[in-house]
């Protein structure tokens, strides 16, 4: 078991350092990485992830590749042109509707983002449930003037029947992400008319297995998204997008780029716009470069002690 922490490029929703465990079981290695300001009671599912990983492995996959998007996070256009010209992905995911920054901001973010791209290329925005129905009409019609067409917008506001209000009032499709996370019944959100696509992320959700339950249920095309890990964690997430029956969209498992390090030298970096299915995570050889110091490693175990606990 060991602890790391690595720091980000720029901020991202908020954070600038990844922290997490490392747990090591008969079937390989797992990653135990909830965000700081989570409760434990919501922690228990990332554990679970995290032992799937260790303890049990995970399901054959159907594919051996999966096309990711690169990551843009809120950062002035010269550099999203930038990051996405250095990418080699042809799918780029734009975080918009940051409290600090305007919607004109984020309109030249996605117009720096399609120079970048081209016309061949995907964009889509992830607001974080930051609109109420009107604000999210007015900006997904903005931002799709301005990035010459969107390929989706990832939870506009925050409840299902404001991403159904919404969806009934656009033409760009509409991604559920929060509202999958953190429901009781994802089936809830296809039955509203919520939403064309489901983000999945294999952490919040409890595995790959109970993922690829909840992509059943609620029937509708996923997406498969990280929560910014190390190598260790996105193979888990590669083992997810890898077992779909079918996967229609490029994955946002591209996150590695936005983290200064990994644990590995097996990185799960994309090239060409691609990322292998590993049939285990990779092997953490590089803690040495980024093990935690005592106090934050002290945090972890506490907390993971506690989870276990639950
Ligand atoms: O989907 C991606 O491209 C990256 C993952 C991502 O955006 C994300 C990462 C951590 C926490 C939340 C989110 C999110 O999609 O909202
Ligand atoms: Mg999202």
């Amino acid at each position: 078991m060991d602890v790391y922490a690595i720091s980000l490029h720029n901020r991202f929703r908020g954070i600038t350092v990844r922290e997490g465990v490392l747990l090591r079981g008969e079937a390989g290695w797992g990653e135990f990485c909830p965000f700081a300001d989570y409760a434990d009671d919501e922690c228990v599912p990332w554990l679970a992830s995290a032992s799937e990983a260790a303890n049990d492995g995970w399901p054959a996959p159907v594919r051996e590749r999966v096309e990711v998007n690169t990551t843009v996070p809120v950062v002035p256009p010269e550099r999203a042109y930038e990051l996405v010209a250095a990418s080699g992905c042809r799918t780029a995911k734009v975080k918009v509707a940051d409290p600090r920054a305007p919607l004109a901001g984020d309109c030249e973010r996605v117009a720096a983002v399609r120079d970048a791209l081209g016309p061949g290329g995907a964009i889509r925005v992830d607001a974080n449930t930051a609109w109420d129905v009107d604000t999210a009409v007015g900006a997904i019609k903005d931002l799709d003037r301005a990035a010459g067409g969107l390929e989706y917008v990832e939870q506009p506001c925050p409840s299902i029947g404001e991403l159904a209000a919404v969806r009934r009032r656009v033409d760009v499709r509409i991604a559920a992400d929060e509202s999958i996370r953190r429901a009781e019944d994802p089936m809830k959100v296809a039955v509203a008319g919520a939403a064309d696509i489901a983000v999945l992320k294999v952490a919040p959700l409890g595995g790959v297995r109970r993922a690829l339950e909840v992509a059943e249920a609620c029937g509708l095309p996923c997406v498969v998204s990280s929560a910014v890990e190390s190598s260790v964690g996105l193979a888990a997430g590669l083992a997810l997008a890898g077992a779909l029956p079918s996967l229609d969209f490029a994955c946002g498992l591209g996150t590695l780029s936005l983290l200064r390090g990994d644990v590995s030298t097996e990185s799960l970096s994309p090239v060409d716009g691609y990322l292998p299915v590993p049939r285990v995570a990779p092997e953490p050889d590089l803690l040495g470069d980024v093990r935690a110091d005592d106090k934050v490693r002290t945090w972890w175990l506490d907390r993971l002690g506690r989870v276990s606990s639950l």
